[in-house]
């Protein structure tokens, strides 16, 4: 996949660990920091502010030996470094090794494996006044594309011509003036740089409910750039279909014509169509105009207002080797490929035409959605509890929130589940067959997660308000986070209690969490979850939840601290203070000292995260634990014994 990487301004700059914490949140997958004239003190002060679970992306220029200490992703070599090289230099293990090259010459040359290696200038400099480019990216093309190494571009990439990179044989660009150049708006000059295109061919829907307008906004929701390419314009509302006048091929071409200077499309999504000639008109243009793009082609037949499209869906068959992606539903499935849609009949389709199959189940029986994806990584079945009411247009949306992630770079296999877990926030959205798109801004929870002073914990007990309650008074009385715990319930009563709870936090402004349950924090887009050390590793669930999820972990000594930190823990849980009778099964009781102790080691380890002090602790308890230098205060007792007075 095309890697985008952030090179830091050459001076020190404010603030500068934040504002790259602030890119990793955005998505940034690498800094390359570079500071020819800084000190080691300086690197030190900066990498020690760099939040520990981004520090393997960060690769070091200069003062090399600071990678292995701060478990960075890697080191960069100068021109004249490895020119002076022979062989690899041996580093730990998992460390990236990438050098700078000035000519195809220097990469035709090089020494030893590199991870990759820059070429610059590609552009003209931005940051470099009058560091002029070298090379016309035409005659590079071929070059670049017979070459085994990995080459980055380096050198005036901006988001004008960064799409050009990959095409002419670049697998990344390394980008400096334009994400520094205006201060301030490197997040926002990064999230354009990384903005991935998508086609979106189909129909003109006027309620927006389906078609390439909800193809936009759904694009959108994940980030990415739609290019809407009209098909027809129908003429429906959410509840009939009224007609259809069909554009022609060549209209059709036209319009992506048009925008084929301006747009990288990674994938094409194809919706409603008039027959199998407009279709392969449509793969030969596509093909020849963007040779990488992917496809996945949304049959629709019938539409959910009951209009039926294509009398011959067989006849459609005949197009299936052009498609990389189907995403039928049930009825289209079978219109399509017949009654059988076992496992083994799917894996024979897949197979012979080389195309993946998402069979969405949206129109199965009972409780469980359950969507198939059938292709040559394997089959996956997505379950989900049914929620929410049905709408119209959910079908587009699964497949366009598909082709997003795809063209985000997600697998197959995630961007199906992202597709699915995004459509049941759609049914649940409204009352009404028009579903609204909800935007999620998950990285800022993370982010706020440092000024959480209070982060109230829930239990459910007789005598204690309800769950619901709780969760409502906390946040008035100030928690910045809530944690939904409960123990005793099954997960059917946690997910229905869960939801709500979600909704009255953010509407309080308030980051919520998950106690244990991965499946459920996943299921209910909760802000993250609470792991102890006989919960799911954190590994699993960063992998079930993504980078944007708060994985907290319990810890109790100073050893299971760095260890969380190391396994990419975004804050700990220690405790307990004091004697709890909250918790069965409480570990040692550490007291201040104890976290002093702890406190100490991570300081001299440089793997400093937010720290919440738990476990039997009162108001009068919170100045001297937060002098210490802890962040803040995990609690249910002491909240709940202040409700119960107040009623
Ligand atoms: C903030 C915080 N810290 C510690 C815990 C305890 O987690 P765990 O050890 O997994 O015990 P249970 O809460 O699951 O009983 C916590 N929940 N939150
Ligand atoms: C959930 C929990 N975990 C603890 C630990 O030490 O890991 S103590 C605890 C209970 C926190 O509630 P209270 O404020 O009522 O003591
Ligand atoms: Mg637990």
């Amino acid at each position: 996949m095309f890697e985008t990487i952030v090179i830091t301004s050459p001076e020190v700059i404010k603030n500068e660990a934040e504002r790259i914490n602030l890119l990793f949140l955005a998505g940034c997958p690498k800094v390359h920091v570079r500071k020819p004239n800084a000190d080691r003190g300086d690197i030190v002060s900066l990498l020690s502010g760099i939040t520990p679970r981004f520090r393997n992306r960060v690769v070091l220029s200069g003062f090399h030996d600071l990678a292995e200490l701060f478990h960075l992703g890697g080191i960069h070599l100068s021109s004249s470094e490895w020119h002076q090289m022979s062989e690899r230099p041996s580093l730990y293990p998992g460390a990236t090794v990438s050098a700078s090259c000035h000519s195809i010459e220097e990469i035709d040359h090089f020494p030893f494996d590199a991870d990759y290696l820059y070429l610059s200038p590609i552009f003209d400099s931005i940051s470099k006044e009058g560091y002029k480019s070298q090379y016309s990216l035409e005659s590079l093309t071929p070059i670049l594309q017979n070459i085994k190494r990995r080459v980055y571009a380096l050198g005036g990439v901006s988001e004008q011509n960064i799409h050009k990179l990959p095409q002419a044989g670049f697998a990344g660009a390394a980008v400096l003036g334009a994400i520094w150049s205006t201060e301030g708006m490197e997040v926002m000059k990064l999230k354009t740089l990384l903005t991935p295109h998508i086609l979106t061919i189909g129909g003109l829907d006027p309620t927006g409910g389906a078609g390439i307008t909800k193809d936009v906004a759904v694009a959108g929701d994940f980030g990415v750039r739609a290019y809407p390419i009209a098909t027809a314009i129908t003429y429906q509302n959410e509840e009939t279909y009224l007609g259809t006048d069909w554009l022609t091929p060549e209209e059709i071409i036209k319009q992506i014509d048009a925008v084929k200077h301006s747009s990288y499309p990674q994938v094409a999504k194809i919706g409603l169509i008039e027959n199998v000639l407009t279709l392969q008109a449509l793969f030969t243009y596509l093909k020849s105009v963007f040779p990488y793009i992917k496809i996945v082609w949304d049959p629709i037949l019938k539409s959910s207002t009951g209009k039926t499209f294509h009398r011959d869906p067989k006849e459609m068959q005949e197009v299936l080797c052009n498609v990389d992606v189907i995403t039928p539903n049930l009825p289209e499935a079978r219109l399509l490929f017949g009654e059988d849609l076992s496992l083994e009949a799917l894996n024979r389709i897949s197979k012979s035409y080389d195309l993946s199959i998402l069979c969405k189940g949206g129109h199965c029986e009972g409780n469980i959605v359950s969507d198939q994806l059938v292709c040559s990584e394997g089959n996956t079945t997505f379950n989900l509890l049914r929620s929410g009411s049905s709408k119209h247009g959910t079908g587009c949306a699964h497949s366009s929130a598909l082709s997003a992630s795809l063209a985000l770079g997600y697998t197959l296999e995630e961007s199906a589940s992202k597709a699915q877990i995004y459509v049941s926030s759609l049914m649940r959205s409204s009352d009404t067959l028009l579903s609204t798109p909800k935007v999620w801004n998950s990285s800022r929870s993370l982010f706020m997660l440092r000024d959480v002073k209070h982060m109230f914990i829930t239990h459910p007990a007789k005598g204690n308000p309800s769950v619901l309650m709780q969760v409502e008074l906390a946040c008035r009385m100030g928690a910045q986070a809530v944690q939904l715990r409960m123990k005793d319930a099954t997960d059917e009563e946690m997910i229905e209690v869960a939801y709500s709870a979600r909704e009255i936090c953010h509407l309080h402004g308030a980051i919520f969490t998950i106690n244990d349950r991965v499946h459920i924090a996943r299921q209910v887009r909760a802000d993250g979850v609470h792991l102890g050390q006989q919960d799911t590793d954190i590994a699993e669930a960063r992998r079930i939840l993504g980078d944007d999820a708060i994985i907290g972990r319990t810890c109790n000594t100073p050893q299971e601290a760095v260890e969380a930190v190391k396994e990419g823990a975004d804050y700990l849980g220690v405790g307990p203070y004091r004697f709890t009778k909250t918790k069965k099964k409480l570990a040692e009781v550490l007291g201040l000292e104890g976290y002093r102790k702890m406190l100490d080691v991570l300081h001299k380890e440089h793997l400093e995260v937010p720290i919440f002090a738990i476990g039997g602790i009162t108001e009068e308890d919170e100045p001297e634990i937060l002098s210490l230098g802890v962040t803040g205060i995990a609690l249910s007792g002491d909240f709940i014994r202040k409700m119960k007075c107040d009623r």
